[in-house]
Parts: structure tokens; sequence; C-alpha cells
């Protein structure tokens, strides 16, 4: 479906934020993992979330959706998985593929595991070559893609493993299989990507000389996961964006989650220049939560380099849009992880930015990318690549031309955040 963006006159509003992605899925999954009920408020509406779900219910997981939002869990504990008599179909989610084959793998519960176009066009040899070692049969298209079928005839090996990429997704595979070990597995992080799984499974970690050792066995037991999911800063990210680089603009964010191994973009924008106010900081559960707004900015340039890119992985398209308005030449290198999302993000960026006439470069892990404060856009027409991050960041760009834009495949946006067309109508009217 095509959305058309008109110009923005101002944005103003408080927008009612969709519940963390990553949490949610974590949530449900580790819920499951618990022996006994667990109540998760505020789990997101959101596509990719509901295939974590609808893959859980086919392993014998009873969930029950209370309120649209709150969900009861009646989790069977890791060793209560049924033998699915269906496929588990994962839809457009990489973390819901990777997490649960590292539960599949442990549990040994022999499997099939699906996706969509583009997630069976995901690389999954990184989840595959280290549950191989720990003992799973994956049986994969080419070594690599889904549908992976999963099972284990052998004791589960606890693994050391270093992480070769900076990837939560991976640590997080290899850690949930780790459950099922009788000595430890052990998880090495350098680069630091997101901490929810270690944090809300609540896993031994040791940290010394910058390096992070994050330990799981069958010792640890499985908490009960009842909080309030925090909303979802990788959807804030798209409201500060737009805020800052609007003239007229004072966008209030309630209730996002603050978790620093989240926040890059928020730094990163404040390191730009962008006037962002942080209030009523707290916990919900074992996340930090806080009260966001954003005001009309004057952007200055900025660097981005491998080092803080786990913890800005998702927001680096949307932040390719702040750039175009900064006060000079912003670099974002050391990003190649973005060409293995739901599409590739940097040539989908690169084709937005093509599209509405910028002064930028492509490299193999980045871009380079003018900005002008001054810039106005080309009305353009956008492709989406049925990528929601994509889609989203698109859509604040055509915010700020001077004609009517068009989203084409503007739908995909559901998979993480299914009210973002009706909150973007909001802020504009
Ligand atoms: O663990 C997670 O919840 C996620 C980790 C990231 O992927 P990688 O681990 O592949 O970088 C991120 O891009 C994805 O949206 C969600
Ligand atoms: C990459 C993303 O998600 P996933 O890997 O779970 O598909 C994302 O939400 O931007």
């Amino acid at each position: 479906m095509n959305y058309d963006i008109q110009p923005a006159d101002t944005l103003h509003g408080n927008v009612q934020l969709p519940a963390d992605k990553s949490i949610s899925h974590r949530s449900a999954m580790f819920a499951a993992l618990h022996e006994g009920q667990s109540i998760i408020k505020n789990f997101s509406e959101a596509a990719d979330p509901h295939s974590t779900l609808d893959c859980l219910r086919k392993l014998g997981v009873g969930i029950q959706i209370k309120d649209k939002n709150i969900i009861q869990v009646e989790g069977v504990g890791r060793d209560g998985f049924l033998h699915p008599s269906e496929d588990l179909d994962c839809g457009n989610s990489g973390t819901t593929m990777r997490l649960l084959s590292g539960i599949i793998a442990g549990s040994g519960v022999p499997a099939r595991l699906t996706g969509d176009e583009s997630l069976s066009s995901r690389t999954m040899k990184r989840i595959i070559d280290p549950l191989t070692e720990m003992g799973a049969v994956i049986e994969a298209r080419d070594n690599d893609f889904a549908p992976l079928n999963i099972r284990r005839d052998i004791p589960l090996n606890p693994l050391y493993f270093p992480l070769p990429i900076a990837s939560a997704q991976l640590k997080s595979c290899v850690l949930l299989a780790g459950l099922y070990g009788e000595k430890p597995t052990k998880v090495i992080e350098t680069l630091p990507s997101r901490d929810h799984t270690e944090r809300l499974l609540n896993l031994p970690i040791e940290e010394e000389n910058g390096e992070k050792r994050i330990f799981s066995s069958r010792e640890d037991e499985v908490p009960e996961q009842s909080y309030r999911v925090p909303n979802d800063f990788s959807a804030a990210a798209f409201w500060l964006v737009a805020g800052a680089i609007h003239p007229d603009a004072e966008i209030v964010l309630p209730k996002v989650g603050l978790n620093p191994t989240r926040t890059g973009a928020l730094e990163i924008l404040q390191q730009m220049n962008v006037d962002i106010k942080i209030n009523n900081r707290h916990f919900e559960g074992p996340e930090p939560i806080g009260d966001l707004s954003v005001y009309s900015s004057t952007l200055q340039p900025i660097n981005i380099t491998e080092e803080v890119v786990p913890n800005c992985i998702d927001e680096i398209p949307i932040l390719s849009v702040a750039m175009l308005f900064a006060d000079g030449l912003s670099k974002i290198s050391g990003a190649e992880e973005l060409r293995h999302k739901e599409t590739d993000r940097l040539t989908a960026i690169a084709e937005i930015l093509e599209g509405v006439g910028a002064d930028f470069k492509e490299y193999k892990d980045g871009l380079e990318i003018k900005g002008d404060p001054d810039f106005i856009p080309d009305a353009a027409t956008f492709q989406s690549y049925h990528d929601h991050r994509i889609a989203m960041s698109a859509a604040v760009l055509g915010l700020m031309g001077t004609s009517t834009s068009t989203v084409e495949g503007g739908e995909c946006t559901a998979i993480s955040y299914p009210g973002f067309w009706d909150d973007l109508s909001m802020l504009t009217n």
C-alpha cells in the first residue's frame, strides 16, 4: 500500500509509542522457559513479537491475551516444550528465528523454523556454527539460510564463545542454548550490544578490561517475567529526529526504555546538539525508562564509528536523515551489519538520499552525508523494500519536503510500529 506524506507545518504532540520489540520477544520466550505463570504488561502489538507468540504456542506454551496488550504465559520450564506438529513460522523476525533456534537446539525438541522471503534471505550461519559445536544438527538451505531443521541427538556441549560479531541475537542464541548445559557456556563480548537477555534472565556476568563474560547453564533459574515492557526507544528515535529537524516541533514521548545498551542514538543526537529533555527516570521491572521531549534544533555533524554502531544499529537509517540537516559532513563507518537486516539498509538509505537530491557517498561499511540546515528534500516516491525502518525513515524525511512524497509498501511499519501512520497524522494535525 502507498502512503502519501504531506509536508508538515508543525509537529506537536504526545506519542503513545509501541512497546519495545526486543524486550517483548524475550519476555515471552523467557516466561515460557520459567516454570509457572508470568503476566506481561504492555506487550508489543507489532507483528514480530506476535510471530514469537505463535511459535511458542506451537511448542505447547499456553498464552492468553488478557487485554489487548497484557499477556498471560503459562511457562512450561526449559524441559517442557512439546514437539511441534507444524513449522515454527518466524515471519519477518530475525530475533524470533535466532533466539528460538538457541532454545530449540538446547532443548533438543526437533523443529523446523521458517520465515518470509526477507528472513529466508538473511544469514543464519552465525548461529548454525556455534549451535553445531554445542551438539545440534542443523540442516539449512545452502548451510546458511532458513528453513532451518534443528535437532540434537547427543548431550549439549557447553561452549566458550568469543563473539565474532557484535550481535545481541547471536549472543542471546548461544546463551539460551547454554541454559541446557550441565557446565556453563561462556560468551565473551568486547563491543557491547543490547543486554536484555542477560538482564532479564539475571545471568552471571564478569567484567574486566573492557571485556564482558556472560555465563549460562542449567544452574541458572529462569525468573518469572511479570513486568511492564517499556515503550520502544527504537520507535522513539523516528520522532526524536523528526522533532529535531523540523523548525516548529515539540514532541513528548512517555515511558521510553532507556537501557544504555539501546540509547546510542540518544547520545548521538545530543552530540549533534539536539534539544532533548529526559524526565521521570525510573525502573519498570529490570529495565530503566523515562519520558523524552524533543524540540526543534540546529544540528551539528557527527562521526559514527564501529564501537557505537551496535548501540544504535536499528537507528542508523533515521540518523542518516538527521545528518542531512546538520551543518557539515557526517560519517558512518563500521556499519556493514546493516547489509544483513530486513533489506540491505545501507543501499536502501542511499536510494532514499539519491531520491531527495542529497550530497552523499556510500561505502561498503557506511555512508558520508553532506548536510545543510537549509536543505529542502525533493518530493520523492520512496521504496520501502518491505523494511519497516526504511519506510519510517523515508516518511520522516517526506515531512520536510515542499510537496507530497509517497512511501510504497508502507504497511510494513506494522512489523515494529503498527500505529506509525496514525501517530504521524496526529503530530501533523
Ligand atoms: O536482539 C535483538 O532484539 C535485536 C538485535 C539486533 O540485531 P543483531 O543482533 O543481528 O545486530 C537488532 O538489529 C534487532 O532489531 C533486534
Ligand atoms: C533488524 C530488525 O529486527 P529483526 O532482526 O528481529 O528482524 C529490526 O527491527 O530493525
